[in-house]
This record gives structure tokens, sequence and C-alpha cells, in this order.
């Protein structure tokens, strides 16, 4: 990301919500992202997921510029090259918790059975396979979504407070798994967080503070 910049405009003021934020994530490299509540952590994030656009600056994921692509080039990168993991889980409420796992691999063309199913065994949900996401606790749903997520292989993980809604033992339980599993795929992990417990779990930390790295 070069000099990014992005507002916003609220009940007829212009809220100038990212002034310039540069940052570098290499391959298979794990960072943080913190600051304070409207620092512009999310803004940052979905700027990199192409799920809203740059005023200025650029990014780049890998050889693609993402400021670049229409809204189909970004459902694209979302679906082959970046996987997004929210607070909220957004799991399919109608599917079984072995197909959440396999819904983005499917539909990016890369469902491998095999790695679906060593998914399930490492985020412990085996013997639960043909459940509902209501029937689970919520850092098993979490777990799913990550393994759904994983399931595609992206190379970059981009994740907002994945934990946001979990205890703390649970919520570095959690990210403990993700970090391994994203290791496993030489994905990238850009992970948007409040706790300073969390952050230090990953390789490297940048902090944001009112739109600025601070
Ligand atoms: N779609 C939008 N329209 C108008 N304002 C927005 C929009 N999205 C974000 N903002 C504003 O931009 C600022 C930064 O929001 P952002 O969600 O990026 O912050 P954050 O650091 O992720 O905060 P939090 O930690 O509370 O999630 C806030 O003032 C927010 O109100």
């Amino acid at each position: 990301m070069r000099d990014l910049q992005k507002s916003y405009v609220s009940a007829g003021q212009t809220v100038q919500v990212l002034k310039g934020v540069s940052l570098d994530l290499a391959g298979a490299e794990t960072l943080a992202l913190t600051g304070e509540s409207g620092s512009g952590k999310s803004t940052l994030l979905h700027l990199a997921a192409g799920l809203d656009v740059v005023d200025a600056g650029d990014v780049f994921v890998g050889e693609t510029n993402v400021g670049k692509l229409n809204e189909a080039g970004r459902a694209h990168l979302r679906r082959d090259v970046v996987g997004v993991i929210f607070q909220q889980f957004n799991l399919i409420p109608s599917l079984t918790v072995e197909a959440n796992i396999a819904f983005h691999a499917r539909l990016a063309g890369k469902y491998d059975a095999d790695w679906c199913k060593r998914l399930a065994d490492r985020i412990g949900l085996t013997e639960q396979l043909g459940k509902y996401p209501e029937q689970l606790s919520g850092g098993q749903q979490q777990r799913v979504a990550i393994a759904r997520t994983l399931a595609a292989k992206p190379a970059l993980v981009l994740a907002d407070e994945p934990t946001g809604n979990l205890d703390e033992e649970t919520a570095a339980q959690v990210i403990a798994l993700m970090l391994e599993l994203v290791s496993e795929t030489g994905a990238a992990l850009l992970m948007v967080t409040h706790s300073s417990a969390l952050a230090a779990m990953l390789d490297r930390r940048l902090h944001l503070r009112a739109g600025q790295v601070a």
C-alpha cells in the first residue's frame, strides 16, 4: 500500500479517514493492525480486499493493482487471491459445517477434498461435520470460518477483529490455530485487532493513529 488516502462524506461533512498510509506485507508474513476505534483499520482492510475503492494511492496484491480493477475484477480478487474473515463469522446457516468449509473453495474451483478433511481435523470438528452453524459455539463457528477461508488457499488472508466476539482464552486459541494454518498454506495475514496480546502473536505490528501510521 502506497500513500493511501480515503475519505467518506457523512451528514454532508467530509471525513478524511486515511491520510497517506503506506505498508508492505511480504508473502507468508503476518501483520497486526492496531489503533483506537475510528483510526481507519477496517477501512484499510476493506481497501486491500477490494471491498471499497481508494481516493488516492495504490494497493497492490502481488502484481495486481486493486485500484485499477472494476467491480467484477475485485470480486475475482476476493474469490481467487484474498480470503476475508470477519468478526461475525458469516457462515451460511442452511449449510452443514462440511459444506460451509468447502463453500469458497468450490466457488473458486479449488476444492480439494483431502485438504478440507485435514482442515476439519485441525479445527477439531471432524465429528461435527453434519451439524449446522447454530449448533456450534462461537469459537467453533469462527474456526469453521477460518477453515472455509483457508480451504481456497488464498495468498492473502485479511481478518477484521476475527475474535472480537469471543472470550480472551478462546480468542488466543483460535488465533494460534489460525496462525498455524496460515503458515501451512504460506499465505500472508493482515489482522485488525484491539488486543495487544493477540497482536504480539503475529510477526509485526502496525499502529494507526487518526488515519496515519503512528
Ligand atoms: N461507509 C462509510 N461511510 C461513512 N463513514 C465511514 C464509513 N466507513 C467508515 N467510516 C468512518 O471512518 C472512520 C474510520 O472507520 P473504521 O471502521 O475504518 O475505523 P476502525 O479503526 O476500524 O474502528 P473500530 O476499531 O471501531 O472498528 C470512522 O469515523 C467511521 O465512522
